[in-house]
């Protein structure tokens, strides 16, 4: 296939310039540079081979960006970068300074609304629907939203809400592949899969139009109410139409002469003040590429692989990742007691849960992309004496904050939340930073807040948290852990104790989570350079071990917190927060991510930037002890100057 068919196309504009005929050779084209560059950096590439034609349409029928165009999600929008002039940085997605694997408004004026959390392309189309309405702006708004999304609660309330107020410069295209991550979840989905879907309902119709066709009037309206009720049951037109949109298809999202003529279409039936439309497209995840059509879930998110076979490598892993541990441990621990029930938001896979699904399904529960639910259904669990435990990543837990605050905490009901992917995430970007939870949660009453330094101490916490009769969150990263030898024994730790790791007098460094070993690595270091630091493995974030870490401050006479989280509301703030409160005053450091976006990068050059690794965390704690007063900056510091 010619890739070079895309080097004339810098914007939609050029496309347009196309005859339609063209596209199918462009749809081609686009395809092949997906799975070529993909390949070679790593994305999403099963959602956004599935979307190239949608992608291609829009752009062609619609005027973007005056028409706006609106991503769910932005991981099937490979096809809209590179219709959009970033064909050239496309190589270097989710790398520092490349593009974006979701969809950033300071990227393109093509990328209308940022996104990477599941569920809100129709809110944010219907706002700029109304918004260009109000405007007097001759302009629409298009929200493409998979299968998956439309089952996220605001997607929904969406729908609701654009009907209710009849917008009709509002088009929502529903890629429908049948697919989130994993299979969908619940009725949503099987309303809309092939089975129910409309051709068969067409067909019945027009079966039933000539039969009536003959009959008298009266009889061809009874017979017409009784084909709307058999419709009711069949096809997802009815569940569209009764949320006030006008519906159409379902047609296939790969045929793009019926794309184009549908499409069309749809722009025609726009802001004529008939409502909102959606349109229907079936699609196949990963279309155009065998592997990822065979295992779309495979080729969800990869990292680098063989385009010519679809082979992945085998990671080398050093050590298993914390999500292994943490679900290896829930599965022990499940096993021995059925109270133990284990909760997914659509994410099986990226937690670890697949294997607990497997072998105790009845303790699992996947309820789909709906982070709010699970929270207040782990809450209804845990009023039955079940001990639910919520896996769900730090940053898509950010959608159920009221209903832990509302549901489990003010009731202080027998919840775990297991927070992956907390600190930072790498490629993903600033939509997946895990870099907020410790300030959203360490605010609440009854929260018990906790991050292991390593996956060993992981599996004692999460026995901790799911003996603990109240709500406990745990926090632990994306990636592999630190190698360690895992104890025999699961065991609970005392809650709010942190430990001692190394003694030391002239600075007390407090470390939380993945920040303590390189904490104890920067303690070598100064101790190379006459500086004696204890490291304190805190442990607990909530409740903080306070007589601990009052009576080591006090020892040393400086203070260094070390943190992978943000620094407002984060952990060196809890610390210096508890030490005003006892009247304990030092010279004091916090070292965390700083008040800004941190984008796709590499995590380990970001710590680094931050002065989060061991040479940031050494420099820090020199730096702070040479300030002391009465501190010679030579070696040996602090004994110098005493
Ligand atoms: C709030 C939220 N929860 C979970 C996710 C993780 N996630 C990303 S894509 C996806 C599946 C989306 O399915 P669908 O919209 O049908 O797109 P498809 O992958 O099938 O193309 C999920 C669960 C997310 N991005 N946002
Ligand atoms: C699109 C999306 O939100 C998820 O697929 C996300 O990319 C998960 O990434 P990891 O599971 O690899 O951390
Ligand atoms: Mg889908």
């Amino acid at each position: 296939m010619n890739t070079n068919l895309l080097d004339s196309i810098h914007t939609p504009a050029n496309l347009r310039e196309l005859p339609a005929s063209a596209l199918t050779e462009v749809a081609a084209a686009l395809r092949e540079e997906i799975v070529t560059q993909v390949a070679r950096s790593g994305g999403h590439l099963a959602s956004s081979l599935g979307a190239v034609e949608l992608l291609l349409a829009l752009h062609y029928v619609f005027d973007t960006p005056h028409d706006r165009l609106v991503l769910d999600v932005g991981h099937q929008g490979y096809a809209h970068k590179l219709l959009t002039g970033r064909r050239e940085q496309f190589a270097s997605i989710g790398k520092e300074g490349g593009p974006a694997k979701f969809l950033r408004r300071s990227e393109s004026p093509f990328d209308t609304f940022g996104a990477g959390h599941a569920g809100t392309s129709i809110s944010a189309a219907l706002g700029m629907a109304r918004g260009l309405q109000a405007a007097g702006e001759d302009a629409c708004a298009v929200a493409l939203i998979g299968d998956g999304a439309l089952t996220a609660g605001m997607a929904l309330e969406a729908l609701n809400h654009a009907g209710h107020i009849k917008q009709s410069n509002l088009l929502v295209v529903l890629n429908d592949n049948e697919m989130s991550i994993e299979p969908n979840v619940g009725a949503i989905g099987a309303l809309l899969s092939r089975t129910l879907s409309a051709p068969s309902a067409r067909r019945l119709r027009r079966l039933a139009k000539d039969m009536l066709a003959p009959l008298p009037q009266p009889l061809q309206q009874l017979a017409r109410r009784a084909e709307q009720s058999a419709k009711a049951l069949l096809t997802p037109a009815t569940l569209f139409e009764a949320f006030g949109f006008r519906y159409i298809g379902p047609v296939s999202g790969h045929d793009l002469p019926a794309l184009l003529r549908t499409l069309g279409n749809a722009r025609s039936m726009l802001g004529n003040g008939e409502g909102p439309v959606l349109v229907h497209a079936i699609t196949r995840k990963g279309a155009g590429y065998a592997p990822a059509e065979q295992d779309p879930l495979k080729y969800h998110g990869v990292t680098p692989f063989d385009a010519a076979t679809g082979q992945m490598p085998k990671p080398a892993a050093p050590a298993p990742s914390y999500t292994a541990v943490f679900a290896d441990a829930l599965l022990e621990l499940a096993q021995a007691d059925p109270r133990i029930v284990a909760i997914t938001a659509a994410m099986a896979g990226g937690t670890g849960l697949s294997r607990f699904a497997e072998a105790l399904p009845e303790q699992f529960f996947d309820v789909g992309i709906a982070e709010q639910h699970a929270v207040t259904f782990a809450a209804g669990l845990a009023t039955t004496g079940r001990k639910p435990v919520a896996a769900i990543y730090s940053t898509f837990l950010q959608r159920g904050f009221d209903q832990i605050v509302h549901d489990v905490c003010l009731q202080n009901l027998d919840v775990t939340f297991a927070l992956d992917r907390a600190g930072l995430v790498g490629a993903d970007g600033a939509t997946h930073q895990g870099l907020y939870d410790i300030a959203y949660l360490r605010c609440l009453p009854n929260m018990v807040l906790m991050a292991p330094k390593d996956e060993n101490e992981l599996r004692h916490m999460l026995r901790t948290a799911i003996e603990y009769p109240g709500p406990v969150a745990l926090r632990y990263p994306r990636g592999n852990g630190l190698g360690v030898p895992l104890d025999a024994d699961i065991r609970a730790l005392p809650i709010g104790r942190g430990e001692l790791l190394r003694e030391g007098d002239d600075l007390a460094i407090v470390a939380l989570g993945t920040r303590v070993a390189p904490a104890l690595a920067a303690a070598e270091r100064l101790a190379a350079q006459g500086i004696e630091a204890a490291v304190f493995n805190a442990r607990f974030v909530k409740p903080l071990d306070l007589p601990a870490i009052a009576q080591l401050v006090r020892h040393c006479g400086a203070l260094l917190t070390v943190e992978e989280h943000a620094l407002a509301g984060g952990f060196g703030s809890a610390v210096l927060e508890a030490l005003a409160g006892e009247g304990i005053s030092v010279p004091a450091r916090l070292l965390a991510v700083p008040d800004r976006l941190v984008e796709h990068g590499d995590p380990a050059a970001q710590l680094a930037e931050f002065g989060l690794d061991v040479a940031g965390i050494a420099a820090a704690g020199r730096a702070l002890v040479s300030s002391l007063p009465g501190c010679i900056a030579t070696p040996n510091l602090r004994t110098a100057g005493r």
